[in-house]
């Protein structure tokens, strides 16, 4: 499948780089900054055709630019316009101040802005180039916004949201809608930037899209097209063990819950076979709610190395409800020495806590055998120093954290980010919030345990797996729980 124009993401500077291209190649900037503020007047219409006034705020870059020429176009079509700007509007500079040479609707200081009933704001202020907090005279009338409920439509980005990071930098606009052009950003996936996008409208401008593929930051939206060609499929020889066994190790009979969630996640992710291996005091909890799913006592290190010697036992899943302990890093220290394939949650990645390299070093060789599924607390757990470092984004974060690990990361929340150790990175966008629900966790592990158990490699099976939640998620409705879930994945082809 094509990576399609949708899934594409570009960080503002990469973006920056394009337009420079696009300039470079004979393309007449000041057209693009035309048309860019044209398709925000348009959207600007069609959203509020009964629109009483239009306030253009404009900043003192090509954000602005786009602003006036959104000003004028309003004018045009017979609307009633005011506009303020930021900063001396003299010093603006090439295409913005030819955008501001052009616009006949009078300017005044930002500051003297005050919203009035029926206003509809259009955010020209920031986008692209915010390369610090916001000043004071616009925290203020983000804040009068605010109070007013006006209405906002943002040019690019709302003013105050980081483009690379979502990051919100003193203060930010919720917009309503947001027309971004060419591509989308990470801001306008990532929290809490995505909370301020509203709907989200990518224009394009007429830039080659040859110049935005030549800038592959290896940064998509999460979708089939990442995956679809790795995703099993089954056909008429298909065969129980052909399509793999995953094994999911149970806690002590006070937890069993988690464990057998993943199971029945993986078998409907569609694994052949799908075992509980379980301590023997839990066997009774175990037994008394299992039907497809096999069972089998497993308690010391010894049990674990015979379990191992069918070396069709491939894929496992360990942590949802496993506790915190030698024995959990002494399972996964087998599980990496005899060549098998992981998804470490939960417990079994807060097991490794005081020491991440005994994972890292498990794992450290070939290509990549462990899916890592953190929420932030547990990354935290595991890369202190990546999550304390307010310079990088959760992409960043993730990307990091899988090349240290030699893992396929899954940091996991609403804006949950798949990266590879290759830098390879996706963030998913599918998943609504009914996923916040005990155990929707241990479904996912279990959605991907199945799929590498049928063979797809670490990066596509976390991706995949994390869409195929998403989608299920979807389908189970708002007041789904962690058990209707499961009955919702779909392999989907
Ligand atoms: N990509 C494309 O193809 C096209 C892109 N287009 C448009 O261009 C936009 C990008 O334009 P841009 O690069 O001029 O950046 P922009 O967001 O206007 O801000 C830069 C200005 O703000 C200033 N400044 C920054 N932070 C600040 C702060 N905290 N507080 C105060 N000042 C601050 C900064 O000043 P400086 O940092 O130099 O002091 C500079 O003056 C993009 O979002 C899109 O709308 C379209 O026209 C058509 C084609
Ligand atoms: N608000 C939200 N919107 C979308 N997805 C969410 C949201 N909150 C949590 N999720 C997803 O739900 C799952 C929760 O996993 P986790 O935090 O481990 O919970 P649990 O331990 O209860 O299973 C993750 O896949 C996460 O990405
Ligand atoms: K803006």
């Amino acid at each position: 499948m094509a990576k399609g124009r949708d899934n594409w993401l570009l960080t503002p500077s990469a973006m920056g780089e394009v337009d420079a291209a696009a300039a470079a190649s004979g393309i007449d900037s000041f057209g693009l900054m035309e048309k860019a503020g044209q398709a925000v007047t348009a959207a600007v219409l069609k959203l509020f055709p009964g629109g009483e006034r239009f306030v253009v705020l404009c900043g003192p870059g090509n954000n602005g630019g786009d602003g006036y020429v959104a000003a004028r176009a309003l004018q045009e079509s017979g609307a009633a316009v005011a506009l303020y700007h930021l900063g001396d509007p003299s010093k603006l500079k090439g295409d913005a101040a030819t955008a501001r040479s052009r616009c006949p609707v009078p300017a005044e200081a930002l500051e003297t802005y005050f919203p009035m009933r029926g206003d509809v704001i259009v955010d020209a202020i920031f986008g692209a180039g915010l390369a610090r907090s916001v000043p004071p005279v616009v925290v203020d009338i983000v804040r009068r916004v605010d109070e007013a409920g006006a209405p906002v439509v943002a040019v690019d980005l709302p003013s105050g949201i980081d483009g690379r990071t979502g990051t919100v930098m003193g203060a930010a606009f919720k917009a309503r809608h947001t027309v971004t052009f060419m591509t989308r950003k990470p801001g306008h996936l990532l929290l809490p930037g995505r909370l301020h996008c509203g709907s989200v409208e990518t224009v394009d401008i007429g830039i080659p899209f040859r110049l935005v593929e030549a800038k592959d930051v290896h940064l998509f939206v999460n979708g089939p097209q990442e995956w679809l060609a790795a995703l099993p499929t089954t056909d008429a020889t298909a065969h129980k063990f052909r399509r793999g066994h995953l094994t999911v190790f149970s806690g002590p009979a006070t937890a069993t819950g988690a464990a057998r969630l993943a199971a029945a996640a993986g078998l409907r992710a569609g694994a052949g076979l799908v075992t509980v291996a379980t301590p023997p005091d839990a066997i009774a909890a175990n037994a008394a709610h299992l039907t497809a799913v096999m069972l089998k006592a497993v308690e010391t290190g010894n049990d674990l190395d015979d379990y191992l010697r069918d070396e069709r036992r491939t894929a496992f899943v360990l942590g949802p409800g496993f506790g915190v302990g030698p024995k959990a890093r002494a399972f996964v220290t087998a599980l990496a020495a005899t060549g098998r394939h992981l998804v470490l949650d939960a417990d079994g990645i807060t097991a490794f806590a005081e020491d991440p390299q005994a994972l890292f070093s498990a794992f450290a060789d070939g290509a990549p055998r462990l899916v890592l599924t953190p929420h932030e607390g547990e990354f935290a757990r595991l890369f202190p120093d990546l999550a304390d470092d307010p310079a990088l984004s959760k992409v960043d974060r993730a990307r990091q954290a899988a090349a240290r690990a030699n893992a396929a990361v899954v940091y996991k929340g609403a804006d949950s980010v798949i990266a590879a150790p290759d830098g390879r990175a996706v963030i998913n966008e599918n998943a609504p919030a009914s996923l916040a629900t005990a155990g929707s966790g241990d479904v996912l592990a279990g959605i991907v345990g199945g799929l590498l158990a049928q063979g797809m490699p670490a990066f596509e099976a976390a991706a995949a797996g994390v869409w195929l939640h998403g989608e299920a998620a979807s389908k189970a409705g708002a007041s789904l729980t962690a058990e209707t879930l499961i009955n919702h994945i779909d392999r989907w082809h």
